[in-house]
């Protein structure tokens, strides 16, 4: 049945759809398979989306119609479809009557997956008018709360050098936090790698203690702020809870010091949302393992990881990782940076839509997956500014002389960055950034030919 007469309003403009601001306008590239009409296609897709089915049903009325999505703009080409999707379509909380994530995904990206007319669909890019932001959380804590914690100033505080514990799993309590301990002499920021929580060889309620020791130890030692992200995954709200609550009273004076990590994409909106209203107070670190399943360009479904980062955003997620924009081991393009510009600003020109955040807190990039110092100088430079937190995992443990060391060098990347220096020159004088040269010499031969007899051995 085609319902593009009523599904479909090709004469609408998108100016107007913005100025009215009633609307979620959501694009995607969609394509239909053989032997279906793109429009025809398209209109379904808005029905099954919104009020609709694949045939009439006669309990529909005209108020119904008011509320249907329309299917505003297609260019069948280029594959590209947009839809508008009125407000008032989407289930409010009935605790507050704020907006939700899963209504809007249940609807955008729901049923229309799966559709036996369409071939796939993606959504690449959506517009929130001003009535949505306010009506989404929002983060509470943002990384100005961090570089105060750090003593920085609140702006442009800078880069922020993390690690992520490795090995991912299989370290017991003691060797955890003596692994925490040696990353902490010379870095900031470290989070448990995500699958890490409570094992049997080590449990959160052994571990933890001792990685508050280790962080005391460590601020006593260097004199300065450190953080932890600990994970509070699970499938329970109320056992992510009870460990959030456990690793608040277990750092006691330094729980402000405890940001907490929620694997967002397995876990979903309702765990994200949970935690952000339920520790206003801890920043809410938004891992996205799995992501890659409908983020990568080569998925042709689900949606891409700026629409990630902007749900993210809304939800009140403090910091989401933004991956490593081509620099470091997971998939990534340069162009990515818009990801971490979208999250960050206050304003944003999108894929498709310019976005305003009316003063919503800045969600952190958070960059990280196979990062070192060598990758960073690089790193830095395309995005053009260093107001991250980056965790490298392999980039400090793996570090020749130790953790610490692998931290400093970190550090050490992004002042040689900022100082637009010559990583060699730089490298000469500095010892830390040296040692990441030769831990890491695939890097080093592939970014920097010639190291080796320029800088020397450091050792
Ligand atoms: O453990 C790591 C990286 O470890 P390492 O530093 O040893 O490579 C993170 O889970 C990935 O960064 C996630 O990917 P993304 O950040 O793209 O979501
Ligand atoms: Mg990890």
């Amino acid at each position: 049945m085609d319902q593009s007469s009523r599904y479909a309003d090709l004469s609408l403009h998108e100016e107007d759809l913005i100025a009215g601001g009633q609307h979620i306008l959501v694009a995607y590239k969609m394509k239909p398979k053989t032997g279906y009409g793109y429009l025809a296609s398209a209109a379904h897709f808005a029905a099954e989306s919104s009020t609709g089915t694949n045939v009439e049903v006669s309990t529909t009325d005209d108020f119904t119609k008011g509320v249907d999505a329309l299917v505003y703009y297609v260019d069948e080409p280029a594959g590209d479809m947009r839809i508008a999707y009125p407000l008032a379509l989407f289930d409010r909380n009935l605790m507050d009557g704020r907006m939700m994530v899963v209504s809007f995904l249940t609807l955008a990206i729901g049923n229309n997956q799966g559709m036996g007319d369409i071939a796939h669909a993606k959504m690449i890019d959506i517009y929130f008018p001003p009535r949505a932001i306010q009506l989404f959380d929002g983060p509470s804590k943002d990384i100005s709360d961090l570089w105060r914690i750090l003593g920085r100033p609140i702006k442009d505080g800078g880069y922020i050098a993390g690690t992520i514990i490795k090995p991912k799993l299989g370290l017991r309590p003691e060797p955890f936090a003596e692994a925490a301990y040696q990353f902490w002499l010379g870095g900031d920021f470290i989070k448990n790698d995500e699958p890490q929580g409570n094992q049997v060889f080590a449990p959160l309620k052994k571990t933890i203690p001792l990685v508050a020791d280790a962080m005391k130890r460590a601020m006593d030692k260097t004199g300065q702020a450190k953080l932890f992200s600990a994970n509070i995954t699970a499938d329970d709200h109320y056992e992510m809870c009870a460990r959030a609550d456990f690793i608040l009273e277990t750092f006691g004076p330094d729980a402000d010091k405890v940001a907490f990590l929620v694997d967002g994409f397995v876990g979903g909106p309702g765990m994200v949302t949970t935690a952000r209203r339920q520790y206003p107070s801890q920043y809410l670190h938004y891992h996205r393992a799995g992501h890659g399943m409908i983020t990568s360009p080569s998925a042709h479904r689900g949606y891409t990881a700026l629409v990630l980062a902007k749900l993210s955003r809304l939800q009140g997620a403090s910091g989401i990782h933004v991956g490593t924009m081509g620099y470091g081991k997971m998939e990534g393009e340069s162009d990515d940076r818009n990801i971490a510009y979208m999250i960050e600003r206050d304003a944003c020109q999108g894929p498709v839509y310019h976005q305003n955040w009316y003063g919503m807190k800045p969600t952190t990039p958070i960059i990280s997956g196979g990062m070192n110092a060598l990758r960073l100088p690089g790193f830095f430079e395309n995005l053009g500014h260093g107001n991250v937190i980056n965790t490298a995992g392999g980039g400090s443990y793996g570090h020749i002389d130790s953790p610490a060391a692998g931290a400093l060098s970190l550090r050490q990347a992004y002042e040689c960055w900022k100082a637009k220096a010559d990583p060699i020159a730089w490298a000469k004088e500095h010892k830390e950034f040296a040692g990441a040269f030769e831990s890491f010499p695939h890097d080093a031969d592939k970014l920097y030919p010639g190291w080796r007899d320029r800088i020397g051995s450091h050792r």
